[in-house]
Order: structure tokens, then C-alpha cells, then sequence
């Protein structure tokens, strides 16, 4: 595949990022790359539900339509900490503000449908658990086991989605991007490592696009809404990912947790 497909094909992209310089200077990249000057870049940061509502009130602003959410972002690894709202920071970047997104900019994935929903969860949901009487971690903390339970709720989450929004002509995928050698392992020194040594051995930044790019842009996916992919095919799941009753459960105490109502 290309780079930047969805840009070549002329569509308008935001990056959505909490460090606006950082994102600025992806999007001079992607325009001299593409020659589409249409990549526009907005503070977002997702620990924290005032910014994610206020991203979503200037884009709802701005765009009349949204065909592609890609919620991307991730922490791994983390030492314990709380976010703002009082919530772990795994649970909090990697389920809780895409959720929250997620449900801000539905109406409006509605409104343009046919419209699609990414989310990035990882292999790593293999050991992952919703431990519900101990969401936030005060009573155990195991710093894998926190981004593993997280990257589970992102495959409930996306099954629970789907089952939501049937009928609506839109659709949400859950996706593996492979091993990828990104900033993703900057808080663990042994990783870190890892990474430099079996370097020629993982996927690029460009390999592990391709996955979240196939969701979003491939044609009939449809039937396969609420599944996970790896490698640009559906692929097998933990028996706790295919929980419905877990996920119904984790989305309820989700809007528990963000006094959201999502009807
Ligand atoms: N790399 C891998 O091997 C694997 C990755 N994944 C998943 O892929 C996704 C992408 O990770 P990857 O590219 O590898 O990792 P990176 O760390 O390179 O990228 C993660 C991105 O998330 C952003 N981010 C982190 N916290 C926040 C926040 N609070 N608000 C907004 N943005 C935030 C980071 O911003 P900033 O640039 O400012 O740090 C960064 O751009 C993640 O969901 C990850 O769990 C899954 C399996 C394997
Ligand atoms: C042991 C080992 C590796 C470690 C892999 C690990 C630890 C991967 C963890 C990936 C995660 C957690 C991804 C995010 O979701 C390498 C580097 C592949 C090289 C071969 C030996």
C-alpha cells in the first residue's frame, strides 16, 4: 500500500495529539508528502475529559461530516499514577478517552454514514482481565497487567460497539498492528533495549499502519463489524474477549465512571 492512502484520496485529515508541535511537524511530513494540504492538527489530550470534550466541541464545530475515527493512542508500562478524573492511567488513555470520544462524535459518524470506528487494542488482551471491584488499581498494581487489561476493554469495547450500532451503517473494528517499533516502549528500560537489539526483526511504523488502514478504508468489511484483526485479517480472540456479558458490564460502568448516558 501507499503512504497516507486516505490524503491521496483527497480526504481531510485531523490529528488529534496532545504535544501540538510534535503533531505540526507529522503534518508538514504528510503534506510535502502528499501534496494535500487538507491535515490539520488539534490538542487533544486523552487523560483528561475536559480536553477530550473540548476537542470534540471544536471539531463538531468545524466538520460537518466524520467517515474515519481512528483511536490510536496508547500508554504502556506506566508507573501508577491517577489522571485528573481519579481514574489509572491505562484504563484512562487507552479505554476511557477513546470511549468518551467515541461517544462525543457518534452523532456525527451517524450522520455521515457509511462511517467506520478503529480501535487499537493489542495481542497483549491475551492476559488481560476486568478486574471490576478494582478498576483503578488501588488494592494491586502490575504495571503489564494494567496496559493487558486496558487493551482488553478496547476489544470489549468494540464488540459491544458494534452490537450498538447496528443498522446505523456504522461500523468499528478492533486491530493488532503487529510488533512495531514505536516510542510505545519508552517507560521500560529492558524493552527499550529489546527493541534496539531485535530492531530489523519488528514491523515499521508503516508495516503497523497497515492493519488500522485495511479497518478503515477496505471494502466489505461490514459483516465483520465488532471483530479484531492482525495482519489485515480477522483473527482468534481470549475467550474473556468474547464475553458478552463482560462487555456489556464494562461498558455500563464506563459511562458509570464518565456520567455519560449513551442510550
Ligand atoms: N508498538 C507495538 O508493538 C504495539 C502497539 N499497539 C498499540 O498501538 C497503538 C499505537 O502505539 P504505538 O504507535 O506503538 O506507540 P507510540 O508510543 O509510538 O504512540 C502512541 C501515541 O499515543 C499518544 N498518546 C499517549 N498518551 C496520550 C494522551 N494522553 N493523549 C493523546 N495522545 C496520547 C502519544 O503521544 P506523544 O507522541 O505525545 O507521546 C503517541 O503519539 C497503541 O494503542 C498501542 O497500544 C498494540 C500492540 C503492539
Ligand atoms: C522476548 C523477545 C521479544 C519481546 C517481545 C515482547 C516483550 C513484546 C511485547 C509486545 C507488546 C506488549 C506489545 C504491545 O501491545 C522481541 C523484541 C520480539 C524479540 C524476540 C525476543
Amino acid at each position: 500500500m501507499q503512504r497516507n492512502p486516505s490524503l491521496r484520496a483527497g480526504a481531510r485529515v485531523y490529528i488529534a495529539c496532545r504535544d501540538v508541535l510534535k503533531g505540526e511537524s507529522a503534518a508538514s511530513e504528510i503534506r510535502a508528502d502528499t501534496k494535500n494540504s487538507q491535515v490539520l492538527v488539534r490538542k487533544l489530550d486523552l487523560s483528561d475529559t475536559k480536553s477530550i470534550r473540548a476537542f470534540a466541541e471544536g471539531f463538531l464545530a468545524e466538520e460537518k461530516q466524520l467517515h474515519i475515527l481512528i483511536n490510536n493512542a496508547g500508554v504502556m508500562l506506566c508507573p501508577y499514577s491517577k489522571t485528573a478524573d481519579g481514574f489509572e492511567t491505562h484504563l484512562a488513555v487507552n479505554h476511557l478517552g477513546h470511549f468518551l470520544l467515541t461517544h462525543l462524535l457518534l452523532g456525527r459518524l451517524k450522520e455521515s454514514a457509511p462511517a467506520r470506528v478503529v480501535n487499537l487494542s493489542s495481542v497483549a488482551h491475551h492476559a488481560g482481565k476486568i478486574r471490576f471491584h478494582d478498576l483503578q488499581g488501588e488494592k494491586y498494581y502490575n504495571r503489564s497487567f494494567a496496559y493487558c487489561h486496558s487493551k482488553l476493554a478496547n476489544v470489549l469495547f468494540t464488540r459491544e460497539l458494534a452490537k450498538r450500532l447496528k443498522g446505523t451503517g456504522v461500523t468499528t473494528y478492533a486491530v493488532h498492528p503487529g510488533i512495531v517499533r514505536s516510542e510505545l516502549v519508552r517507560h521500560s528500560f529492558l524493552l527499550c533495549l529489546l527493541w534496539r537489539l531485535f530492531s530489523p526483526f519488528l514491523k515499521t511504523t508503516w508495516e503497523g499502519a497497515q492493519t488500522s488502514l485495511h479497518c478503515a478504508l477496505a471494502e466489505g468489511l461490514e459483516p465483520l463489524s465488532g471483530k479484531y484483526f492482525s495482519d489485515c485479517k480477522k483473527t482468534w480472540v481470549s475467550p474473556r474477549a468474547r464475553n458478552n456479558k463482560m462487555a456489556e458490564r464494562l461498558w455500563n460502568v464506563s459511562c458509570e465512571l464518565l456520567g455519560i448516558q449513551w442510550e
